[in-house]
């Protein structure tokens, strides 16, 4: 039996792409409901098929966590989930802070799905008196000037900036000074953070006008074919 086995580049999860990373959850998501069917060994061309990605890619993916695949067998689907779990911080549970809990950070506290991916939304923070002490999806809204005793509580270092645009810097200022080192911003702003602190934009708006773009263009398409 020939285990296959391929180093890893720095033996670091600094040393995977990040466009590798994004697809590791995707996996793990795949591997869970391989589980739940009671499967224990998958082919990687199965696994990509799961995962709705190329098994070229899926393959050179796992490559970077050393991929564990025996020859004629494949994966061992509890152990592979395992290796994906802990390269991507699974296997223990984060605490964040959202910081702006009006419309969109209340939602966010609400979800019930990042509990099942280790997140827990641990505190909520608004700078608005009259929400400070209000309760929302259990949790009692606390002061900004509070954040730098909830983050050393805590012990949270994932801040998600749920604020308007013109507070986003100021908030990941305040984060940041607090001991926060991984910001997830929500606001329709750029914001500069030092050296160590990772930040991930997300932008639904920009999403949908890439839609939007594909539409246009599968109506020019229809357009062309049609003529
Ligand atoms: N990225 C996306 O896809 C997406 C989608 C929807 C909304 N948004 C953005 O998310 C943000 C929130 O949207 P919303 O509809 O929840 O707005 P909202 O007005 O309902 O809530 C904003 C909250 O931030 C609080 N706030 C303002 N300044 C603050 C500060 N300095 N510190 C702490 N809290 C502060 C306000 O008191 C309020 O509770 C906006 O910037 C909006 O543009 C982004």
């Amino acid at each position: 039996m020939t285990i296959l086995r391929t180093p890893l580049a720095d033996g670091s999860a600094r040393g995977i792409p990040d466009a590798t990373v994004a697809r590791l959850p995707v996996y793990l998501r795949a591997l869970n409901a391989l589980t739940e069917q009671g499967v224990s060994t998958c082919s990687s061309n199965d696994l990509a098929e799961n995962a709705g990605v190329n098994p070229a890619k899926l393959r050179k993916d796992l490559s970077y966590l050393g991929s564990y695949g025996t020859r004629g067998v494949g994966y061992d689907v509890e152990y592979l989930r395992y290796q994906i779990a802990r390269e991507i911080g699974q296997t223990q549970d984060w605490d964040v802070v959202i910081v702006g809990v009006g419309n969109l950070g209340s939602a966010l506290s609400a979800y019930q799905g990042f509990s099942t991916r280790g997140i827990r939304v641990a505190a909520l923070v608004d700078a608005d008196p009259k929400r400070v002490g209000t309760t929302i999806s259990g949790i009692t809204v606390s002061s900004l000037d509070d954040l730098p005793a909830i983050v050393e509580e805590r012990a949270i270092s994932i801040g998600i900036i749920a604020t308007p645009g013109t507070a986003a810097q100021e908030v990941a200022d305040r984060l940041v000074a607090a001991g926060v080192t991984s910001i997830l911003n929500f606001a329709p702003a750029l914001v500069q953070v030092p050296d160590g602190v990772d930040v991930r934009k997300v932008d639904l708006s920009i999403e949908l006008q890439i839609l939007a773009y594909h539409e246009q263009r599968k109506a020019g398409n229809d357009k062309v074919v049609g003529a």
